[in-house]
């Protein structure tokens, strides 16, 4: 299921995108004490992230994380934890916690296992989930070119898998669509012509092997909130 919320500027999208976050989080901080968001990397979220780390939230009962992420060193221009720390984990939500879905130097299967326990333990089910999507339909580092395509969707997947795109570069981490599919509250931020295109293309079928971005548009397992400004 989805809705689609159009706006007329990526800084009025942010804005509004930025104020339903801190809805979503605070409410639930004021339920349980705490609360969770998985974001995205790429170059979409970078204006909403400025405008997030601005917010007078509850930051220090927030653990923030990725819903993917390339294996790089921190240090890379394609790190998306260098992204969040840069753009998001600043001002007032530089008191939040970040869990890093990249630890060490090797995607080993101990260190996949270690990441499944902790992320268990520590952010799942995510509050807020947000959402990229890439021209190829892919979406968290759920890749349509992918051999672990299959086990991204796997009914009893493992929250966190390692992923081989054959079109994109770096080996990935991603949050499995089982887990990421538990989150609360679904946003797809995406913006331009030609992401409205694919979008376009996405909900003409249900097909979510040629294109992943469909599993959270489709049926009953998500409901997802498209946010799209030109
Ligand atoms: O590789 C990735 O790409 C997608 C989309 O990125 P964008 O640059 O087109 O906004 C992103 O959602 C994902 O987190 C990232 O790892």
């Amino acid at each position: 299921m989805y809705t689609l919320n159009e706006f007329e500027s990526r800084d009025v999208l942010d804005e509004k995108l930025a104020h339903h976050i801190a809805d979503v989080l605070t409410q639930a901080v004021n339920q349980k004490g705490k609360a969770s968001m998985a974001v995205s990397g790429g170059s979409t979220p970078k204006g909403l992230f400025e405008k997030l780390s601005n917010m007078p939230l509850p930051w220090s009962n927030i653990t923030v994380t990725l819903a993917d992420e390339r294996w790089v060193d921190f240090e890379s221009k394609d790190s998306n934890t260098r992204l969040v720390h840069e753009n998001l984990l600043k001002d007032n939500a530089k008191a939040a916690t970040f869990f890093h879905i990249k630890q060490g130097e090797k995607l080993t299967s101990d260190v996949l296992a270690t990441l499944n326990e902790q992320a268990l333990a520590q952010v799942l089910p995510f509050d807020v989930l947000i959402l990229g999507m890439g021209e190829d339909g892919h979406t968290a580092s759920l890749f349509p070119c992918s051999a672990e395509i299959k086990q991204g969707f796997a009914p009893d997947a493992q929250p966190l898998l390692a992923v081989q795109p054959a079109t994109a570069p770096h080996q990935r981490i991603s949050f499995s669509f089982a887990h990421l599919a538990q989150s609360k509250s679904t946003i797809l931020h995406i913006c331009g012509d030609s992401k409205k295109n694919v979008l376009e293309h996405a909900l003409v079928s249900d097909d979510h092997f040629e294109m992943p971005i469909r599993a959270f548009l489709h049926g009953d397992a998500a409901d997802t909130s498209i946010f799209w400004a030109q």
